[in-house]
């Protein structure tokens, strides 16, 4: 039963938590990842809600650009200083889930916490480390990841700026050459960071070695002024994310010191010999990192949206379902269940998968420390599938939370408005979907070809070794898992044989490629759904605990299968791995389970343990007072401080005043 059913709620939400027939605690420590974490999170979350200084002086929307901005610099900067006092590390706070809500629409520090400071221990040689960790610890430097240019941000080869070494001087001189070689996008690059981690084009001796990694200083560490050679800026509203203080940089012959060069992988002799690294894409070591991150995150985010909706969906009633009878909570409509479960089983997709690539990155990582890079390629295939499954399956499912809730959805004060543009930027960062798709693609085309001469494959693409055999009829979970393999082998077969025959027809091999590109990504879509549905099936096979919780796992997880079998019917149909009656069957069920998980949902998403603070949402909070919140938060517009506003009197009077001339 619910830990926190006695709390007050209203009567439909408490006929919910009433219905409940599993342990919550136990579901939220299996998500925490044990008791202790969700202690640990409790706490912190304890200590974070208690602070007066995280409460916005008025809603933020509602703040000008720059207020937005100087707020949320406030809160990210209070935090470093509450957590040193408290002596807790702040990435155990930020890592824990309970620092949600708090910053409302971007951390002008998250790129420095997430990813400049995993540049800098992932690239650099441990002296660099030792010296810039020692700053970076007692706050000397803030920094930010700037790769991205105006003119490019997926072609890696195509960055303009230049890092020459001058080997009289020893130092590197970097330069934007072009207004598309000017840094672009970088977080808290605008106004807040004074160092950054530069990817520009290594020149020694006149050659081109590629993009390599420099520490930059930017801004002078005691005025916070830039430095001369150095231009930077703001780069101006977003779509969301406003208070990530996303900026742009340019150079100007600027100098370095040559041991700025991140020295971990490649170096530059003081005499200018380049030495290289022992595999030519370690340099991109921080984007799979950042990329695995991104995995848990999006995962977080549809948690709240799925919160949500759901509480929102058992507090709604709307229309008759029988006629005459008192009108039904929406959530009892079978076609607001299959709006709503879906996205409650994605959660727990997405968090078993989270869990696994990042046991994989570890043991990859520990892997090539020791100087094997031979599952570098499984990793950055896994990684980049994963991130683009998770960003775009929870993007979608944010949204279709919001469709979910009406029209109160789409007020802001249902916090939709954030969640979705907080997951729908994962989408583009960090390596733009299609192009991840694209690159887990060629992976896949490769094992492919390689077990087509013979070879044995290993790992996550161990099925395309050969032709598998599904049995006909087995419609268990290892079943499905069986017809899974054969319809994306059967992609992969195909889409191969196009690009063979487009080649035969005189086309070359680029090009070809280019022309079976959406098949292409059909097949890293696949393939990377099919890793997600069997980590997601062997997780809860090997899941601890009582019956009850077990059992909402093993329906969660079947209807994640059926969903995802009826969403791809045709490539089972076409594989032959499943009849047209097997997936009638399917889908048949895939009903049923949403009937049997209709009356666990509100506990289900109770047990995700957020506060109201956190899901920042009159829709989602946990007494379901949603209707005196809707109404309250209105109040707080600006626009209703007066009964008649200025712009009355400027605009709308004076056109009143004059009416129409003619009866047009
Ligand atoms: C309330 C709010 C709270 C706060 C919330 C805040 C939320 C956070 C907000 C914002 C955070 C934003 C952070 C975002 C940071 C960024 O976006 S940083 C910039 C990221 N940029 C990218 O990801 C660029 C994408 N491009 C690439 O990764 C590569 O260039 C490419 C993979 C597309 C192609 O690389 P290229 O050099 O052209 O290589 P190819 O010739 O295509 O391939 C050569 C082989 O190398 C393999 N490969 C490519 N990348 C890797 C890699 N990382 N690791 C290993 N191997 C790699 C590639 O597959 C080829 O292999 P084969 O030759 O064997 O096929
Ligand atoms: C909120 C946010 C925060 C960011 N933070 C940072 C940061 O901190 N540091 C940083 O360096 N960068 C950052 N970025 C930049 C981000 O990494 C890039 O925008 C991203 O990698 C996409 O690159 P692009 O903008 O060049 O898109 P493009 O590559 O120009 O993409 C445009 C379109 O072209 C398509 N396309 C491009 N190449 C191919 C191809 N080979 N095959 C098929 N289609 C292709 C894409 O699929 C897309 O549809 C951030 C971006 C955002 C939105």
């Amino acid at each position: 039963m619910s830990s926190h059913e006695t709390r007050p709620c209203v009567p439909d939400l408490k006929k919910e938590r009433l219905k409940c027939d599993f342990n919550v605690e136990e579901l939220t420590n299996l998500i925490d990842g044990g008791k202790e974490k969700t202690a640990l999170r409790r706490k912190l979350r304890s200590v974070i809600s208690s602070e007066s200084a995280y409460i916005d002086p008025i809603p933020p929307e509602y703040m000008s650009h720059e207020d937005q901005f100087s707020n949320e610099l406030r809160k990210t900067c209070h935090t470093a200083m509450l957590m040193n006092k408290q002596n807790i590390d702040i990435k155990t706070l930020q890592l824990s889930k309970a620092y949600i809500g708090v910053l409302k629409d971007g951390d002008p520090l998250w790129v420095h916490y997430h990813v400049f400071i995993p540049s800098i221990t992932g690239q650099s040689d441990p002296e660099q480390q030792k010296i810039w960790m020692e700053k970076i610890r007692t706050w000397k430097i803030f920094g930010t990841y700037a790769q991205t240019e105006l003119g490019h941000g997926t072609f890696l080869r195509g960055l303009e700026t230049t890092a020459t070494y001058d080997r009289e001087t020893r130092e590197f001189i970097l330069n934007s050459p072009t207004i598309t070689a000017t840094k672009w996008w970088p977080g808290g690059l605008g106004h807040t960071v004074n160092f950054a981690a530069v990817m520009a084009q290594l020149y020694v001796g006149g050659k081109c070695y590629g993009p390599h990694m420099f520490m930059v200083q930017l801004r002078d560490e005691n005025t916070h002024e830039s430095l001369p050679g150095v231009t930077l800026g703001e780069i101006g509203p977003r779509f969301g994310l406003n208070t990530n203080g996303n900026g742009f940089l340019r150079f100007d012959h600027y100098r370095i010191p040559r041991r700025n060069m991140l020295m971990k992988h490649a170096q530059v002799l003081e005499d200018g010999t380049y030495v290289k690294p022992s595999h030519s894409k370690l340099s991109y070591g921080t984007m799979v990192r950042v990329r695995v991150g991104i995995v848990r995150d999006t995962c977080i985010q549809l948690q709240q949206a799925v919160t949500i909706a759901t509480r929102y969906s058992a507090v709604r009633h709307q229309s008759e379902l029988i006629p005459g009878e008192p009108e039904p909570q929406i959530l009892d409509y079978q076609t607001q269940q299959f709006k709503i479960l879906p996205q409650i089983s994605s959660v727990f997709a997405l968090f078993f998968a989270a869990n696994s690539v990042i046991d994989a990155y570890y043991s990859v990582t520990a892997q090539m420390d020791l100087g094997d890079m031979s599952l570098l390629p499984e990793l950055h295939a896994l990684s980049s599938g994963l991130k683009a499954l998770s960003a775009s399956d929870a993007s979608r499912g944010v949204e279709i939370c919001r469709l979910s809730c009406g029209g109160h959805g789409y007020l802001a004060s249902s916090n939709f408005p954030r969640l979705y543009t907080q997951t729908t930027c994962a989408i583009t960062y960090e390596g733009e979907n299609t192009v991840l798709w694209l690159q887990v693609a060629r992976y896949i085309i490769k094992s492919y070809r390689s077990a087509q001469n013979g070879n044995n494959l290993k790992h996550s693409v161990s099925y395309l070794s050969k032709q598998p055999r599904p049995v006909r009829g087995d419609l268990s979970n290892n079943g499905l898992l069986e017809a899974f393999k054969a319809a994306v082998f059967k992609l992969v077969s195909d889409t191969e044989g196009r690009i063979q025959r487009v080649c035969a027809k005189g086309q070359n091999y680029h090009m070809a490629w280019n022309q079976c590109s959406l098949q292409l990504l059909k097949c890293a879509e696949a393939h990377t759904r099919f890793y997600v549905c069997e980590q997601f099936v062997r997780k809860v096979e090997m899941a601890k605990g009582t019956e009850n919780v077990k059992k909402i796992l093993k329906n969660l997880c079947r209807l994640y299968l059926t969903h995802h079998v009826s969403v791809n019917s045709g490539d089972f149909l076409k594989s032959g791995s499943l009849s047209q009656n097997d997936i009638a069957v399917l889908e048949e069920e895939m009903c049923s389970l949403l009937e049997v998980l209709r009356p666990q949902a509100v506990s289900i998403v109770d047990a995700f343990d957020f506060d109201d603070g956190q899901l920042n949402s009159c829709l989602g909070c946990w007494d379901g007072d949603v209707y005196q919140r809707l109404y309250d938060e209105a109040l707080k517009s600006p626009l209703n401080k007066t009964d008649v506003p200025e712009a009355y009197y400027k605009y709308l009077r004076p056109l009143m005043q004059v009416g129409l001339k003619s009866s047009l």
